[in-house]
């Protein structure tokens, strides 16, 4: 049995925060501001693990008023939730993950973030695409002002 999710999230961008894209640190003027860690691309692929097995979204799972997710490692959230998966009895077929940011250029980063993301969801490296778009300096994310992810994943019922 085949089962898909998508996620999409966005994170604003201020001066004095790390920038934490797909569980890998980017050299960057500001970073993204959130309760946790803020990683809008792990934060996407978690909601769209969520939503492919009905599980509701990871403001559900991990709530922003509940202390222990403040600055929270995205990557354990995200294990957390790949956990609720397998137990329901799903593998990856795979994940395709969009950042859409105007900068900083992702392209350097992509293999590292698709290693990362593989290693999270226990599958293989031709299973996750990572890929990044501009806004072509249009909206909030043209004007540099927050970055937003969208993921699409393909899960299988293990046999
Ligand atoms: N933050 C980004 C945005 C884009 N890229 C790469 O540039 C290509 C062209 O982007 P457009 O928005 O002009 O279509 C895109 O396909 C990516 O390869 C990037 O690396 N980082
Ligand atoms: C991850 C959580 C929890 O720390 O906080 P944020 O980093 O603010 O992220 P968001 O995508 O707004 O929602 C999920 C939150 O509950």
């Amino acid at each position: 049995m085949f089962r898909i999710g998508q996620g999409f999230d966005v994170h604003q961008l201020v001066e004095g925060r790390p920038l934490i894209i797909g569980g890998v640190t980017i050299p960057y003027e500001k970073g993204l501001l959130g309760h946790s860690d803020a990683d809008v691309l792990l934060h996407t692929v978690a909601d769209a693990c969520l939503g492919a097995i009905g599980a509701g979204d990871i403001g559900k799972h991990f709530p922003d008023t509940d202390p222990e997710f403040k600055d929270a490692d995205s990557a354990k959230l995200l294990q957390h939730v790949w956990a609720i998966v397998k137990e329901k009895g799903y593998v990856l077929g795979n994940a395709d993950c969009t950042i859409i940011a105007q900068k900083p250029k992702m392209s350097p980063y992509n293999e590292k973030i698709k290693a990362r993301i593989a290693e999270l969801l226990e599958a293989s490296m031709d299973q996750i695409n990572v890929k990044a778009t501009t806004t072509e300096k249009l909206g909030f994310t043209g004007r540099g002002e927050g970055i937003a992810a969208q993921v699409a994943v393909l899960l299988v019922k293990a046999e």
